[in-house]
């Protein structure tokens, strides 16, 4: 792993009585890609807007770059996609890219280089001289990443950035981070979109009312719940099964069915021998079977008793 990029030690914002991020302690190191997973109102934006000195902190500790001073160089290592979207209508997407560059000190030939570059990499440089008031949500989107990626950050921080984009633009912004990846910058990515969490994100935060609940791989939150394990089943009747009887087995923590595919998080063997027999005698024969790693949707109703999507 390497080196810190930024540390976040009790952090505390509150806004009047509303108590925002609440005692929130986090790293992230070089070459990363975490994922801030949480519900809206989690604390993920207030967080975000404090790292990048948008607004104040209540209390807690920041460290950038290994720098508690956040001046303007430790700034310019900072690329950040806020969740409203931040670019001047009025003006062409290649004039909104020299603009936020030229915020960065970019001058001339280097800049007209890096906002070529910046525009190429979010698939806008056909489209350069359009203003983009006239762009979709989703291109309006990419134009808002080139602006944040021009000067070339070390850190780039996206606040919900697929929100409210068409699936391509979305597609496309994933697979741009991918590459960002590949190339070593380091990326916090808040979302609420568990899949994309999942894809992108080297390490998961799950965070809520402010708090963080959980860190880790997908593996590591996994085992932090490992007291449940997930099986799923292919039934050929699943008419003949009543999910209600299911849930009432001791140790079935869920259970749900689409299709034919049973899905149920246990917590002991026991609780799974007794589905087997349910399964069995109710005569809905299973075809396939297999016991999984649980995935971030599953892990997150664990931590938090309640659906991401549901918020
Ligand atoms: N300027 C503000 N004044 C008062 N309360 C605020 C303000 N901004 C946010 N809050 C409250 O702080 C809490 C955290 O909000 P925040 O926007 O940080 O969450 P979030 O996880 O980013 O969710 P979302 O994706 O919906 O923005 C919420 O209860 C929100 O209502």
């Amino acid at each position: 792993m390497g080196a810190e990029i930024l540390s976040i030690q009790h952090l505390t914002k509150k806004y009047s009585q509303q108590l925002a991020v609440d005692d929130l302690s986090l790293t992230v190191d070089q070459g990363e890609v975490l994922g801030l997973l949480g519900p809206n109102g989690a604390g993920k934006s207030t967080a975000m807007n404090i790292i990048t000195g948008l607004i104040t902190k209540t209390s807690g500790e920041i460290s950038l770059f290994g720098k508690k001073k956040i001046n303007a160089a430790v700034k310019r290592e900072i690329g950040f996609v806020p969740q409203d979207i931040a670019i001047y209508e009025d003006l062409t997407a290649w004039e909104n890219v020299l603009f936020f560059g030229g915020l960065y000190d970019l001058r001339g030939h280097q800049l007209q280089q890096l906002a070529q570059k910046a525009l190429e990499f979010v698939g806008l440089t056909a489209k350069k001289d359009l203003k983009s008031k006239n762009f979709s949500g989703g291109m309006k989107r990419r134009l808002n990443i080139a602006c944040a990626l021009v000067h070339q950050p070390q850190l780039l921080i996206m606040d919900e950035p697929t929100v409210g984009v068409d699936p391509q633009s979305r597609n496309f912004i994933l697979t741009a981070i991918e590459q960002l990846h590949q190339q070593g910058v380091t990326i916090i990515y808040c979302s609420h979109y568990m899949e994309e969490v999942e894809r992108i994100s080297t390490r998961v935060a799950i965070i809520d009312h402010g708090r963080l609940l959980a860190q880790g791989t997908t593996s590591e939150l996994s085992e932090i719940v490992s007291a449940n394990h997930q099986l799923q089943a292919t039934l050929v009747y699943p008419q003949r099964i009543d999910l209600e009887q299911i849930k009432q087995i001791t140790g079935i923590e869920q259970a749900k069915l689409t299709d034919r595919q049973l899905t149920v998080v246990y917590q002991t063997e026991s609780s799974c021998s007794a589905l087997l027999k349910y399964l069995l005698d109710q005569a809905a024969e299973v075809t396939d079977f297999n016991q999984n790693q649980l995935d971030l949707e599953t892990i997150f109703l664990s931590l938090t008793g309640r659906k991401l999507r549901d918020e």
